[in-house]
């Protein structure tokens, strides 16, 4: 699914009513038939609702969810926000409409024109929407502030006001707080930064079919992975298949204290559909990998503790291999790093690079030439500004992910919420899935493992991240819908992988 900037956004409008024909008032009037079927769905008819109305067309959403409200018998107030002179056209329609059911529509000047707001009650947002100039001030600032004072649970409109579309906002702008975003048919760049989780709340999408064939052509960067996308990525078996069709996966990881690294990514690799797997461990692995993933094949390396590269057969040979994953547990030892050297040269396919392998390559930048193309690299955060340099905010952050991809010629997973996955030509995909319950030590291991894994089977480096991404992030709450969140292990997520 496409993200549009806010610019398409408009333009999307533009070109459905132009096209489907439909006039603007009646597009809104879908949108807003939209929301207050959510709305009901989410909220009984009991429920005490005050709606927070500005003066361009997300106030005229407000008015007219406040009509369809009132028609089924929800008590709703409304209150529109005056900081300016003039309402925009469908405003100004729709709240003659209103004023034909109510005569009670409540004016804000001034902040003594603000209501209390309890906490049994709903605040529906629809004081700015996508039209967002500029930063909140005058009577929208104390309205905006009044708001997320209040314990009452808020719904925003579209977008929490506030808030820009795809552009940053300063530190002390003033956005509101939602605990719900309900949004019109595509998600907004905005939704998917982690900085910005406290003003989207859970965030909805309502389709409100505007112009397929406009979104269709336009063109972005920016992607969010749905269901169905994910699924049809997915390779199917042949019946007449052996293990020899699936791969033969090389993984490098684990040190002294680390071993668990190499058990967890050995396991989701073997969960994720490798034909064959070899795992190269220091020497203090050996025994435990034989006997915690008995599936895998197991090289010991010729030192105690740490990879060198050695072994009593010559250490690992990647050539012979269909895929190389390293890093997960690996540590920053000198011998280790030699190791890393060595073998980059040598690796000619597409690689999975994670954890300490990914910190030794920031410390000696010289060996970023020597990553093979089209790699998959899986930072989190603060691996990936050992990487590069650091950012001020979500923006920068993802120019500089967009860059190192496109130089460096690899897939780059920024993990968290939302992981963004950027691709040798600049897009950026945005995973769907996933949960706080992840936010646990070794996880990350686990998606090296199923990354490499997908590689070995033959799947691009793009398909593979975005999919296997996708499949871990699902794994996740697969788990947190049958016991919640937390608590949540490393080991349940492989368990609860996935691949239909
Ligand atoms: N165009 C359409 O066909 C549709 C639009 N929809 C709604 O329309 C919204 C966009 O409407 P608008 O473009 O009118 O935008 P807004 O409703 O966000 O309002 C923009 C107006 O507020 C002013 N403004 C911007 N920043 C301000 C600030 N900080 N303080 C005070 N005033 C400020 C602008 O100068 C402009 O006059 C969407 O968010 C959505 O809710 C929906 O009804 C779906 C259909
Ligand atoms: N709040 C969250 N929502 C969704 N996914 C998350 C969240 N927190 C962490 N994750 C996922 O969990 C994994 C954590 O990886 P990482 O930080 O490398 O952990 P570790 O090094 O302990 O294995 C990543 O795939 C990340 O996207
Ligand atoms: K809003």
């Amino acid at each position: 699914m496409k993200i549009l900037n806010v610019d398409q956004i408009r333009a999307l409008d533009e070109s459905t009513i132009k096209h489907e024909p439909i006039a603007p008032l009646n597009l809104m009037e879908r949108a807003s038939m939209g929301f207050v079927n959510w709305f009901v769905d989410h909220f009984p008819a009991t429920t005490s609702t005050k709606i927070f109305c500005g003066l361009g067309n997300n106030g005229g959403d407000g008015l007219a969810i406040a009509r369809l409200l009132m028609e089924r018998d929800y008590p709703v107030e409304v209150y529109v926000v005056r900081y300016a002179p003039r309402e925009s056209d469908d405003f100004m329609h729709n709240h003659r409409r209103l004023k034909l059911i109510t005569e009670d529509v409540k004016y804000i000047e001034y902040s003594r024109d603000l209501p209390t707001l309890r906490h049994n009650e709903v605040v529906i947002d629809a004081i700015l929407g996508s039209g967002l100039s500029r930063p909140a001030d005058g009577i929208v600032k104390a309205t905006i502030e009044a708001i997320n004072r209040a314990p009452a649970t808020v719904v925003s409109v579209d977008i929490a006001s506030g808030l820009y579309v795809d552009q940053p906002n300063q530190a002390n702008d003033v956005i509101i707080e939602p605990d719900h975003t309900v949004s019109f048919q595509l998600p907004k760049l905005a939704f998917v930064l982690p900085k910005n989780g406290k003003y989207v709340g859970k965030w909805h999408l309502i389709d409100i079919q505007l112009h397929k064939r406009y979104i269709d052509i336009a063109p972005t960067p920016y992607y969010y992975t749905q269901p169905n996308e994910a699924r049809l990525l997915l390779h199917q078996r042949d019946r007449y298949s052996n293990k020899g069709t699936f791969g033969h996966a090389l993984l490098l990881a684990g040190s002294f204290g680390k071993i668990g690294a190499a058990v967890l990514a050995a396991r989701s690799c073997l969960r994720s559909g490798v034909g064959l797997l070899t795992v190269h461990v220091p020497q203090c692995g050996y025994s435990i990998i034989q006997a915690s993933v008995p599936e895998a094949m197991c090289e010991s390396d010729g030192h105690q503790t740490v990879l060198t590269g050695t072994s009593r057969v010559g250490g690992p040979q990647p050539v012979t291999y269909t895929t190389v994953g390293i890093g997960p547990g690996i540590g920053k030892a000198p011998e280790t790093l030699a190791m890393l050297r060595d073998l980059l040269p040598t690796i000619t396919r597409p690689m999975v690079i994670d954890a300490d392998a990914l910190n030794l390559l920031s410390e000696n930048r010289e060996l970023y030439s020597q990553i093979p193309q089209n790699s998959i690299l899986t930072p989190h955060p603060k691996e990936f500004e050992r990487l590069t340099k650091p950012w001020q905010n979500d923006y920068e952050k993802l120019d500089l992910l967009r860059d190192f991809a496109k130089t460096h010629r690899v897939v780059v997973v920024l993990k968290g919420a939302h992981s963004a996955i950027a691709t040798p030509t600049g897009d950026v995909h945005f995973n769907s899935t996933g949960n706080p319950g992840l936010s646990t030590g070794g996880t990350g291991d686990v998606l090296t493992g199923v990354l490499t894994a997908l590689l070995a089977q033959g799947y691009d480096s793009v398909e593979a991240a975005v999919l296997g991404v996708y499949a871990h992030g699902l794994a996740g709450d697969v788990i947190a819908d049958q016991r919640g969140p937390i608590g949540m292990t490393a080991s349940d997520v492989i368990d609860a992988l996935r691949w239909e």
